[in-house]
Order: C-alpha cells, then structure tokens, then sequence
C-alpha cells in the first residue's frame, strides 16, 4: 500500500465509485472514477495481477515511478493498493485524453505547428525532469501524452521505464529490447552496446512526425517490417515537399533528433533550446484550440471502439480468411512489447509483400525509389476509413523484392511462425504433408511428392512454410507453437512478459480454448518447458519461441508423431526415414531461398547504415545453414544404418527362428531314438 501527496487518497476501493472506461493499453484499463471522501474525479488504472504472473517486478517499478517522480508534465500516481486480485493505481484525471485518442478523433492528418510545438515542448520539459533524474522512459508516443482540460500535458507510462542509476537486474534491462517498434531507437533494436537517454530522443522525434502526420512512420507495417526498415533505411524525417506547411526550424528539430548514431542526438535538455520551440504557445493555446469541440473522453473512447469494430465489420471480407485476422490483430496488438531480435530479423527478411497486413493497400510499395521515405498509419494507428490507398505512402528505401520474393512460397504469416503462438486453425487447414495426425507416412510422402512436382509453392502450406513436421495426435485438435494467435479480432486479450514475467490480461472472456482434451493441453505445455522449444519471450499477445528454429526438438516430435502404436523406438525410427528425407530436401530449399533473399537485400540497399543494421548476424545465416545441413545429413544416415540394423536383425531373428526350429527337430528326433 503506497500513498503519497498531501492530500490523503484512501487505499480502499470502498472509496472509489468507478465510471466508465477512458482508456486501455496493453496491461490494463483505465476508468474515470469519484474519490467519495475527497469528492475528486480521478483516473484508476486497473490491473489484474491474477493475469500479470510474473510481471509484477515491472507493475511495482511502474508504480513505484510515479509515485516518486514529482513534475508537472509527468504523471504521478495518487495512490496504489490492491483489491482482491486487482492492482488499483490512482492517479488525476487527465480528461483531454492522449494525445493519440485526439488524433484518431478529430485530426487524422495531424496537428498544426504551434499545437505540436506546444505539445513537444511540455514533453521535453518532462524528459529533461527524467532524464536529469536517472530515468529513461522509453515509451515516448503520442499515446502516453496525455492532456488535461486546460491544456496541462503530461507524459504517462512508466511500464517500460528504466533507471540508469539502477544495477544489477534493472540496470539489465537497458540492455533489453523495450518499447514499441515504431518509436524504437535503431540502438534499442540493435541491443549491441544498450542504450542511455538518448533513445528517449529517438522517440521524442518519431512522436513529433506521429503528430505533424497523424500517425507514425511505418505504422502500418508489422513489427519485423519496422524493425529492418529502422535499421535499414534513412531515418525518416519531415519532406520538403509534402511537409510544405512546416516551418524549417521543425524540419530540423526533428532531424536532430532522428539522427542513428546516438551520440549525435542531442540532450533533451540541449534540444529544449532549439528554436522550433520558441513557436510554442502557453498550454491554455491547446485547451482552446484542440481540445475545445471534443467530446467528453469517454464518449470518445467509446466512438473510437464502435468504429474500429464497425471497420472490422465493414471489411469483414478482408479479413475473412483467418490470416488475414491474425494479422489485423497483430498490427492492433503492438504496443509494447518485447521479443527476439535475432528471430524478428531472420523473419522479417522472409516478408514478401504487405498487401496482407496493409490491410489491403497498395501491394508494390516495395518500389525502388532514392531519398527518404515516409509513411501511413496501420489500421491501429490511423483514424479509422475506409479511404483509398494513399499514394503518397512510398517507401523510398525499400528495394523492389516482388520478382525476387514472388518466388518465395512464404507469405508473410507464415514467415512468421516459429516468432508467436499460433492455434492450428490459423494455420492451411489444407496442409497436405503434416495436417492429420492419422494420415499415413506413405500418403504423407506421396502427397508431398506430387506437390513438389506440380511446383506448388503457393505459400499456404505450412509444411512447407516450416518445413518440420509438428507433433501430431490423432483425433484431436492441436495447439502448436508458431506464429500469431488469432482469438479474437475483437478481443483486447492481451499477454505481456519479457523473458523473466509474464502478464495476460483479458477484458473479455473470449481466451485461448483450453477446454480441449487434456492430452493436448498437456502437450502444448510440455512443448513450452521444453528448453528448446521454450518460449523466450511474451510480450503483448505473442510469443517468440525457439523450437521452430530448433531441427531437433521437431525431430523429436516427428518420432513421437509417427511413432504411433509401435512400441519399438527402433521400428519407428526406420519408419520415419522417408519421411525425414523429404523434410531435409525441402528444408535445404528454403534455406537456400532465405539465403538467396538475404543477399539480394543486402546488394540492393547497399548502405552502409545497412551493414550498422547487422548484416554480420544475417551473415552468419549460411554457415548456420550449413552445420545445420551437416547435422541433418548425419541424421540421415545414422537413420539409414538404424533402418538396416534393424533389417539385419529380422535376418538373424528368422535365421535364429528357423535353427531353433531344425534344433528341435533334431531333439525330438534324438528323443525317439
Ligand atoms: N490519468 C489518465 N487520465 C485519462 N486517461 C488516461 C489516464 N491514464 C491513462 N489513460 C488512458 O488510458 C490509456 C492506457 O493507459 P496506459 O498507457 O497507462 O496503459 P498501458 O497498459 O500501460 O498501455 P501501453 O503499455 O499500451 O502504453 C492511455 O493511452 C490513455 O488514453
């Protein structure tokens, strides 16, 4: 129980009468609410720790953050305590909303200059405050910039803070990879050496394209996407032609802030000086200009989710294919969240186009193009329409990988299983090779036979997506690890941890089905425990798991899977030795078209940023695949000579057999004599 504050706010949630709804991110949800003993509206951000797992060193440095920070522009908790199994943490009622919220309800396209440069210096003033204090917020977006009534700005969201003053496990964590992608610092992303305040900055910059545009760069891309095109392009900036109505000194704020190599960032307390902001206006400027004609927050918050969900209705054909959900809901999903760089860069490079998780925008966007690039909001971050494509969304760095990627039977879903959790029916119902677990070897082997003949690269099979077989049992249902978990377009069901903790949390009650056989729960567990497959990270609704990386623990499952009722190993072992070889011969095929792809991308960008962006670790793909080829060839043939042992031991049995039998003969007849 923490209180802080003159004012005594009661650690009883007998004292607070809870309203409606305001707010949720990715661990909680935010309701206006009375303090009855005080007669104050304030804002309780709830939290189920039941959910929160082993996320409670996070939620207790996240509290304990803003009860100690003490700034006008930084949000300080009232109060926390906890009630049942619910973490409640009090806080003012920031009734202009974020700054997010006001974008997505009435500025689609983004706020004037003097608004930005008033927003942007109540922020800095907030960093400059953390900053000189020891803290890094990593989180600065547009989402944790929340407004009151009167203009007041405040950063929110100490979630994802980090102390550098800190040791041991918190001083850890700066090495760790935190925070949303798009406002990721390529220094966040690149964990090389970690990362200090500067990444702070980073954020800062990409926040103030967020609200000269409306949304940030590379919104609408999917993380992995974000991920390379951070480190691989120029760092995006405001366009003198299409960023016409911003001054020069914004121009150049921002590309002081959006520079890649930290040091060259400057301080916040250094940036606070800078020109663009002596534009910036008293706060009163923002309570009379943006927040005049708004709704009450809450009768926004409600808007804004009936017209997401009309949206999802609206393009329900869109999304009909249960791909083409698990990706809507990925794109919605990131927020903040944690996950395996190394994994996320191997997969990203598999993406082939992003006509399906652009939500059916423009499917070349990977044209060749010079200069920077800028961008679009995703379905998550733009105001929600049905409008057309904008063409003015081209990314200026991004090669043309169509012909190159046209030939690569991956689609970007698929590319990214072995990253999240994924249900079997989001993955081809249709899988010939690995789909039933009742299906025969010998049909299996034939069918995927005919499929390699025919050509069939069309991407919808996860077999050959993912090569490795995955434990089957027959008759049921399973639950694989692999990419995204579908459960509901419409549920907010959220999962967060990073490495150490875990935290779901789950408005509606629309979770994972459990209610399946046991012996499938069970298996599904045992995979998670397994240290290869483990999961290595959650964060937000996704899991990065290595087992799909992980030849052996596959080959494991596909001895447990096809072992069916045969009680020798031996037996099934030999059984499977068509089948691995065809596994091996599809593997060496798609490693050699990642392979192929990873030097088409690394000739065609051709930066130097590039090679910064960890080529070195893409590089280390083909020697990788080579021990993995010579791992499996000994595979092979160690199965081969199991295959003929056991050949030679019928022989023996039989031969054994039939001189046991001349044997007794021979005694019978001796005994008659
Ligand atoms: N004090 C407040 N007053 C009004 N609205 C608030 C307040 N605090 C939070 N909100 C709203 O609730 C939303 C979610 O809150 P918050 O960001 O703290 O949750 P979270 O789970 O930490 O989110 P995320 O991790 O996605 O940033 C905010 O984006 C904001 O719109």
């Amino acid at each position: 129980m923490e209180q802080v504050g003159e004012k005594k706010f009661p650690l009883n949630a007998k004292d607070y009468k809870l309203y409606e709804e305001v707010g949720e991110g990715v661990s909680a949800t935010v309701h206006r609410a009375l303090c009855i003993p005080l007669n104050e509206i304030v804002a309780i951000k709830v939290l189920d720790l039941e959910k929160c797992n082993n996320d409670l060193d996070g939620i207790r440095r996240e509290v304990q953050t803003m009860i100690l920070i003490d700034h006008p522009n930084v949000l300080r908790a009232h109060c926390s305590f906890t009630t049942g199994h619910h973490l409640w943490v009090v806080m003012p009622y920031m009734a202009g909303g974020s700054c997010l919220h006001i974008i997505k309800s009435a500025y689609p396209e983004g706020f004037e200059e003097p608004v930005i440069a008033t927003l942007l210096r109540e922020v800095l003033k907030a960093l400059v405050y953390l900053h000189a204090h020891g803290h890094i917020h990593r989180d600065v977006k547009a989402g944790n910039i929340l407004l009151d009534t009167n203009g007041t700005v405040k950063l929110a969201d100490f979630g994802v803070a980090a102390c550098m003053f800190d040791a041991g496990d918190r001083q850890r964590s700066r090495n760790t990879f935190v925070g949303t992608p798009c406002w990721m610092a390529p220094e966040v992303m690149q964990q090389l050496h970690g990362y200090d305040f500067k990444a702070d900055i980073w954020s800062f910059g990409i926040t103030a394209l967020e609200l000269a545009h409306g949304h940030a760069p590379f919104s609408k891309y999917p993380p992995m996407k974000v991920l390379l095109m951070t480190l691989q392009n120029a760092p995006p900036g405001l366009d003198y032609e299409r960023d016409k109505r911003f001054s020069k000194s914004f121009r150049e704020m921002v590309a002081a802030c959006l520079v890649k190599d930290p040091k060259k960032r400057p301080s916040s307390e250094k940036l606070l000086k800078h020109h663009f902001f002596k534009h910036a206006r008293p706060p009163e400027y923002l309570a009379r200009t943006i927040l005049d004609q708004l709704p009450p927050l809450g009768d926004r918050f409600r808007m804004l989710k009936a017209k997401e969900a009309d949206f999802l209705v609206q393009n329900r054909s869109l999304y009909e294919d249960k791909e083409h959900l698990s990706q809507q809901e990925y794109i919605r999903g990131i927020s903040a969240w944690n996950f395996n760089l190394e994994d996320l860069k191997n997969q990203a490079a598999l993406i082939p186009d992003t006509d399906e998780v652009s939500n059916g925008e423009d499917p070349h966007m990977y044209r060749k193009q010079s200069g920077r690039h800028d961008d679009a909001g995703s379905p998550a971050e733009r105001p929600i329409s049905n409008s057309a494509p904008d063409d003015e969304d081209g990314l200026n760095d991004i090669p043309d990988l169509d012909n190159s990627l046209a030939a690569f039977p991956i689609k970007p879903l698929q590319a990214l299983k072995g990253c999240f959790d994924v249900r079997e029916d989001d993955m081809d119902a249709t899988s010939p090779c690995w789909k039933d677990g009742v299906q025969s070897d010998s049909d299996k082997l034939s069918r995927k036979a005919e499929d390699q003949e025919a050509g069939r690269n069309d991407g919808e099979n996860p077999g050959q997506s993912n090569p490795l077989p995955r434990p089957a049992i027959p008759g049921h249902r399973k639950m694989l690890s692999g990419p995204l978990a579908q459960d509901s377009v419409l549920s907010p069901k959220k999962v967060v941890g990073d490495g150490d903790r875990e935290h779901s949390q789950s408005k509606y009650p629309t979770e994972r089905n459990y209610s399946g056989p046991l012996q499938y729960r069970q298996k599904k567990d045992l995979r998670e425990d397994m240290s290869d497959g483990a999961v290595i990270q959650r964060r937000g609704r996704f899991k990065v798991t290595s087992a799909e990386l992980n030849p052996k623990v596959s080959m494991n499952s596909l001895f447990n899977s096809h072992s069916g009722g045969l009680t020798s190993p031996i037996l099934s072992a030999a059984s499977v030795l068509p089948s691995l070889q065809c596994i091996l011969q599809q593997n060496t095929m798609q490693r050699e078209e990642i392979f192929k792809l990873i030097k088409y991308v690394e000739q065609s960008s051709g930066s130097a940023d590039f090679a910064d962006a960890g080529t070195t670790d893409l590089l280390q793909v083909p020697s990788t695949t080579v021990r993995e080829r010579e791992l499996q060839s000994q595979v092979i043939q160690l199965q081969q000579s199991i295959g003929s042992l056991v050949e030679e031991l019928q022989r023996q049995k039989v031969k054994n057999f039939q001189l046991e039998k001349k044997l007794n003969a021979l005694l019978k007849k001796d005994e008659k004599t």
